[in-house]
């Protein structure tokens, strides 16, 4: 048996004929959706992503603003880019792309971005938010992660979720997201004891590490929904994910590839935050 794939360009392209057709309708009532994106250093791979979700932007019919500072930069000088961008009434989404250079404390960065304009979702205002079961933003991995499983109307009603990752921006707000659709959620990280023996009770399986395909398909309950949120180069280059993709597709019932898996669904849930937050201006 072999699984069945979630095809997240598939339903990055579907989504997002709807979110353009919200562009122009927001267009027809004087108001242009607007994203800035603020970008620190040379890192290559946060240089694809931003790029991407310009790419994203435009094809669906916002604006973007794309500030590149050098990696050496004072953080002085993208706090006050970020409060000007606050005080934009253009401007309906910020987002700081991460990690930032050792100079910076990231925290102080996100917290000093509007909450109203966190379209991440990562503002400790906007986190609580969500714990408490009423987002403003919900963060934007996650959100595509929800999508994908709607899409494939996966069953999360008592669901087992296990959750490989604790990170602030995929991790845990999974865990918030998965128990609020009524899964068991589980979570594991680095000082997990036995991955495998949670992995293998799962009906649902997020990995979200960053080492490439360490789950394999021995880790995998047979039928189970995989997904998998790593991005990673192997040494010839390539991408690959967490999951070990040949293994784990013999055994799963239905898995996202990468790429073209939750990568382009977590720019499909910016720009449906960044519309959002300019339909708010509305209301
Ligand atoms: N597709 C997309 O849109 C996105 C993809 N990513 C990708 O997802 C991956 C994870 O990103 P992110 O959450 O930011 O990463 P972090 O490095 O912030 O977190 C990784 C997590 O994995 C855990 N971990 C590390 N090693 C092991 C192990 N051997 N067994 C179990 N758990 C382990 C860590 O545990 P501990 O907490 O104990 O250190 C940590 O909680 C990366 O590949 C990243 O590139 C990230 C964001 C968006
Ligand atoms: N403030 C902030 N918000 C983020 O959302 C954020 C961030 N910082 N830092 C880094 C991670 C990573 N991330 C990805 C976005 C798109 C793809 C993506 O487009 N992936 C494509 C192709 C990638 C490629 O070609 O390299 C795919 O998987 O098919 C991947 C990863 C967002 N992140
Ligand atoms: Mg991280």
């Amino acid at each position: 048996m072999t699984a069945r794939i979630l095809d997240g360009n598939a339903i990055s392209a579907l989504l997002r004929e709807e979110l353009a057709v919200r562009a122009a309708a927001l267009k027809a009532r004087g108001i242009t959706p607007c994203l800035a994106v603020i970008l620190v250093g040379e890192d290559p791979a946060s240089a694809v992503y931003v790029r991407n979700k310009v790419a994203g932007c435009e094809k669906t019919g916002l604006r973007s603003i794309k500030d590149v500072y050098p990696a050496a930069v004072d953080p002085a000088v993208v706090l006050a880019r970020i409060a000007e961008l606050n005080a934009d009434p253009t401007v309906h989404g910020i987002l700081v792309q991460l990690p930032l250079p050792k100079q910076f404390d990231a925290d102080v960065v996100l917290e000093a971005i509007a909450p109203e304009k966190d379209v991440d979702g990562f503002h400790a205002e906007n986190v609580g938010a969500l714990m408490q079961g009423n987002p403003r933003f919900i963060p934007c991995t996650p959100y595509g992660v929800i999508k994908m499983l709607e899409r494939g109307k996966v069953v999360l009603k008592g669901a087992e979720a296990v959750i490989v990752g604790r990170s602030n921006i995929v991790g845990k707000p999974m865990a918030m997201l998965l128990l609020a659709k009524s899964c068991t959620v589980t979570v594991c990280h680095s000082q997990s004891k036995d991955l495998a023996f949670h992995t293998r009770r799962a009906d649902i399986l997020v990995a979200a590490v960053g080492r490439a395909r360490m789950i394999t398909g021995d880790m995998i309950k047979p039928g189970a929904t995989v997904i998998d949120v790593g991005i990673n180069r192997t040494p010839e280059g390539k991408l690959c994910g967490d999951v070990d993709f040949e293994s784990a597709k013999e055994v799963a019932g239905l898995i996202t590839p990468v790429p073209g898996g939750v990568g382009p669904m977590t720019i499909t849930m910016l720009l449906t935050n960044t519309l959002e937050s300019a339909e708010r201006t509305l209301k």
